[in-house]
């Protein structure tokens, strides 16, 4: 795991990602001719994965954790090549052979985007030579990388070089699907012109271009999950404190200080499949389910309403019932089919030393989070993290709200990020 203190040193500045209006400097040509760096963050979901697929409250954070892209124009000018060292694929296509697909994928300029077909997906698959039900890591990153470029950039596809290399665990529950759709999306929309290149990199795009950046990411995330309610690309392109009802982005102006213990189990899991697990039980059992589903949501609005209550700093009491909170939405979550004996082990070990932990994400495996009290005992984590780690757990302490997409100049890439750009 990458060290993920390097954001929380940089980021805390608070105005640093809840000031989002800004004046940019446009390019006025269809394609840049340097390099452009973007990344986007991670996310991790207090209360409300699986009902906010149903509609319900979701809260969701943005993490210190990030994934980052370098876009570069193609060497020979006539082909488009997608490095991704972290899942060791690197790919390059003909411009010549990909302008064929265009007529099935590009939207005119002013139409809103659109979701992947399944006949466009399937076409897709044909192309890059994938068989047709592949649900695999790479397949799946290699079409939503295929279908941003050939509906983004169709009027004139450019050629590039793009690598993306993240520091989050991938397919955990710390949404590296929508870093990767955001920071895919927006390089897409600044290379061909469809937004602004901000001229320093402390200047966000505007609110207009990041409705578009995130539009598209969900797209994306659609040729990932299947069925996403799009929380994790509105944490990935705003980044902060978010609630999200039904497509619905409200960002939450001003949230305490909390702390985290961030584990993953390591156990892998696939979104789409548990989405579609909690669909198919709510069809089975909907009058059993829905009331799970409904308590979630209450749970959602009851944990903004003490993090709204607490902003100058959470008293013992708001702090016990965000624990209370916790614990009821796992056994929720557990109820409606994400939770997993690695998660249950890590309950049963956090609550032994008087923690609070639930899944975040999707569950199945994937990641937790632990709350810590700011008068913890360094001693007490340290034995946490000491017996998850004996389960081949990695845990980190992290504080939550980071910034959304963002552009970067090289120098100030952290080092981790250079060191895995000039390897790739
Ligand atoms: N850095 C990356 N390089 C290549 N592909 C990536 C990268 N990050 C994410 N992906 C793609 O996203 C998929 C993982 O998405 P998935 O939604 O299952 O997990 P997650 O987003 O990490 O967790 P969650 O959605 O529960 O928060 C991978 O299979 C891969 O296709
Ligand atoms: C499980 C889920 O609720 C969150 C995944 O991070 C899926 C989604 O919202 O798209
Ligand atoms: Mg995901």
């Amino acid at each position: 795991m990458a060290d993920a203190d390097w954001l929380s040193e940089r980021g805390r500045d608070e105005s640093d990602w809840r000031g989002m209006t800004v004046a940019c400097t446009c390019v006025g040509s269809m394609m840049v001719d340097r390099e452009l760096f973007v990344s986007a963050p991670g996310k991790v979901i207090l209360h409300g994965e699986h009902a906010v697929v149903h509609g319900k409250v979701a809260l969701a954070v943005g993490l210190n954790l990030r994934t980052f892209l370098r876009l570069r124009p193609g060497k020979d000018n006539g082909t488009v090549e997608i490095n991704l060292p972290n899942i060791g694929t690197k790919l390059t296509w003909k411009i010549s052979d990909l302008q064929a697909l265009v007529p099935s994928f590009h939207n005119s300029p002013e139409s809103k985007p659109l979701g992947p077909s399944p006949e466009q997906l399937d076409f897709l698959k044909t192309f890059a030579g994938f068989s047709n039900g592949t649900t695999d890591t790479e397949s799946l990153a290699v079409l939503a990388f295929l279908y941003l470029y050939l509906s983004i950039c169709g009027q004139a596809l450019p050629s590039l070089e793009i690598v993306v290399w993240s520091q989050l665990p991938t397919g955990a529950g710390l949404g590296s699907s929508a870093a990767y759709s955001v920071s895919i999306a927006a390089a897409l929309l600044a290379t061909s012109g469809k937004i602004s290149i901000p001229a320093q990199e402390n200047i966000r795009w505007t609110q207009a271009e990041l409705t578009l950046i995130n539009s598209w990411a969900f797209q994306g995330e659609k040729v990932i999950h299947g069925n996403p309610s799009g929380v994790d690309n509105a944490v990935g392109t705003w980044g902060g404190a978010l609630r999200f009802q039904a497509g619905e982005i409200n960002p939450i102006e001003r949230v305490p200080v909390l702390e985290i213990l961030l584990t993953n189990t390591c156990v892998p899991r696939s979104t789409k499949t548990l989405v579609a697990g909690v669909k198919d039980k709510l069809l089975k059992f909907p009058g059993i389910m829905e009331p799970v589903l409904s308590s979630i949501n209450a749970i959602s609005e009851e944990c903004q309403r003490v993090l709204q209550a607490g902003v100058e700093g959470l008293t013992i009491e708001q702090y016990s019932v965000l624990e209370e909170l916790i614990d009821i939405n796992q056994h929720h979550l557990n109820v409606i089919g994400v939770g997993h004996p690695s998660l249950d082990r890590l309950c049963q070990a956090t609550t032994s030393h008087g923690l609070h932990s639930k899944l975040t994400g999707a569950g199945g495996g994937g990641c937790a989070i632990t709350l810590l009290r700011p008068d913890i005992e360094p001693s007490v984590v340290d034995a946490v993290k000491q017996e998850l780690s004996a389960y081949g757990y990695q845990c980190w302490r992290t504080s939550i709200g980071a910034p959304g997409v963002s552009l970067h100049s090289s120098s100030m890439l952290p080092e981790d990020v250079t060191r895995s750009f000039n390897k790739a």
